[in-house]
């Protein structure tokens, strides 16, 4: 059955014509976004949604969402997604990061032009047949200092345009280095004293925990007499009150807002204030970055639910369309040791060693590691998934570790993981044969040749003559058709294992039989998802 996709915002025709090519079924409900209750009803029905910043996908909405998969947004902020519910719920959120970059960089220059020029206001009064030509007297931003807070992909063009204009550039981002903000020609700042030099300042944070507030009251105030203040970013990141009040005190002497703490904004404390500039959310709206940001997320979410291709998640690493065909097998592979391994391990884990050798090792490992994690962690939530698998892991304080080498055995390459408990450590390993086949070729250190299969049957015991026999009996006793016997010991008479690839389930009844026979150590059933 076709994948089903819901568009619950406004976004360009250019989308639902992908997903129809595409061969999606897709349903344009533009309005549905901003109905809470209506999204909740229907959401159950869809593999994925695309949105941009009306509609709010909450924890209530994706508890109702029991197939989604991905959330594309079609645009860069997702604050108004929960994305820490929708990782745990295993729902891949996506973005278009450099869609709309351009369009609202230059949202923001324009904006920082109106401001200084009083555009807005001149132009009201020119339309009302006034002719104030001397009330409106503005600045020259030719040398006038602009302070970058957030010098990411559009602050980083917002700089370059403003330095076009002979501005002096100044940024305060903590994650910029001061290698790429030379490249830039921008001098890196403290935000104390960015606030105290700047004549403009204009944000480009997401908004975050730490961003929230980050002009509060208290940094208004550090700010320079005369400074103006442009917000092309998010609402919520200047206290709008405390902004109001050093408006009308003189100290700031304008602002020029494209977003608001509470949107739709209704009411506002700088609506009606003196040169502040007021645009509804319209960063974005251009024709070009609505068909940008709008044919990319279709692309995206298509490509995902298609392919397994995964581009632009916040909460995944990314896979490419090649990859995803080229990794599908070791992919499966390491889900299959972390399944392994999640069966035989009934305390908590505390660590994940993976070791990654050969053509192993040139693979897109943080793809891996969520598989092979979420193979584990399905044994104590059958919902986990690659998403899902590294927050669940996070949560009970597992430590994740790997190491990567170039080929060193029989094989290729392949996979080895170590989980350790506060009990014992536990190990196997896998390969991918040229028939695109996951084996299992060691357990315990012990090495095997193991097709899997989806129901198995894994023995240990001590290395004595009569086990295979014991097992084949057993198994035809109980009906139980055998597929594929491994065998390995660690020596004569030393340790050793079994496991069978069995075409229906062991029965409890003939793992008591053989359990009887008091020749083995460990009699244990497996599950394998070999679809
Ligand atoms: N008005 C609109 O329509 C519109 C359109 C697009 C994007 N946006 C907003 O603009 C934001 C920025 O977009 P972008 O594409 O430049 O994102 P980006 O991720 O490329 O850049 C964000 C920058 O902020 C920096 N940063 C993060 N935390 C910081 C902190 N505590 N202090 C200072 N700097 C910090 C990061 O290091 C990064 O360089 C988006 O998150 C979105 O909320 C608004
Ligand atoms: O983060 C973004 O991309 C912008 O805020 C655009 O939001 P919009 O798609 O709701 O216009």
């Amino acid at each position: 059955m076709a994948p089903k996709v819901l568009v619950s915002d406004k976004l360009s025709e250019a989308a639902v014509q992908i997903f129809r090519d595409r061969g999606i079924d897709v349903d344009f409900m533009p309005d549905v976004g901003k109905d809470k209750e209506k999204l909740a009803e229907i959401i159950g029905d869809y593999d994925g949604l695309a949105i941009r910043s009306a509609t709010k996908v909450t924890e209530k909405i994706l508890e109702k969402a029991d197939k989604l998969k991905v959330i594309g947004r079609a645009g860069i902020g997702t604050d108004n997604i929960d994305k820490e519910a929708a990782s745990k719920k295993g729902v891949i959120v996506m973005n278009t990061p450099f869609g709309n970059m351009i369009t609202t960089a230059e949202h923001a220059i324009a904006m920082m032009f109106a401001v200084a020029r009083q555009i807005p206001e001149a132009s009201a009064s020119t339309h009302e047949g006034k002719w104030e030509k001397s009330k409106f007297m503005g600045i020259e931003l030719t040398n006038k200092t602009l302070g970058v807070i957030g010098a990411g992909n559009i602050g980083g063009i917002v700089c370059e345009r403003a330095q076009g204009l002979k501005m002096k550039v100044i940024a305060y981002d903590p994650y910029l280095s001061q290698e790429k903000a030379d490249q830039m020609a921008v001098e890196k700042v403290e935000l104390d004293e960015l606030l105290a030099r700047s004549d403009f300042i204009t944000l480009h944070v997401p908004l975050t925990d730490q961003t929230r507030n980050i002009l509060s009251r208290e940094n208004l105030a550090k700010t320079k007499p005369g400074v103006r203040i442009i917000n092309c970013a998010r609402g919520g990141l200047v206290d709008e009150e405390a902004l109001a009040e050093l408006l009308k005190s003189g100290h700031v002497a304008g602002a020029a807002f494209d977003v608001f703490s509470e949107e739709p904004a209704k009411d506002n404390p700088l609506f009606h204030l003196p040169n502040v500039v007021c645009t509804p959310h319209l960063g974005a709206a251009t024709t070009e970055a609505q068909e940008n940001v709008a044919i990319q997320v279709a692309e995206q979410i298509s490509n995902y639910l298609l392919t397994g291709a995964v581009e632009n998640a916040l909460n995944m690493p990314s896979v490419t369309a090649e990859e995803a065909k080229v990794m599908g097998p070791w992919i499966k592979l390491a889900g299959h040791l972390g399944s392994f391994i999640g069966q035989m391990t009934d305390e908590p884990i505390k660590a994940i060693n993976i070791l990654y050798d050969g053509v192993a090792a040139e693979m897109n490992l943080a793809a891996l590691n969520c598989a092979l994690v979420a193979g584990i962690m399905k044994k104590v939530n059958p919902e986990v998934n690659m998403v899902s698998a590294p927050v669940v892991a996070k949560e009970r304080g597992i430590q994740i570790s790997t190491t990567s080498q170039d080929k060193s055995g029989a094989f290729d390459g392949y996979i080895k993981v170590t989980v350790v408990t506060g009990k014992r450590e536990r190990s196997i390993a896998g390969t991918v044969f040229s028939d695109g086949k996951p084996r299992f070729i060691q357990i315990k250190g012990i090495n095997i040749d193991a097709e899997v299969g989806a129901h198995m049957l894994y023995t240990t015991n001590e290395d004595v003559p009569g086990i295979i026999g014991t097992l084949g009996t057993t198994m035809g006793d109980y009906g139980v058709n055998i597929a594929n016997f491994t065998l390995g010991r660690t020596h004569a008479g030393g340790e050793a294992i079994a496991l069978l690839y069995v075409d229906e389930p062991v029965p409890a009844e003939a793992r008591a039989k053989l359990a009887e026979t008091g020749l083995f150590t460990q009699i244990k059933p497996l599950e394998f998802d070999v679809a």
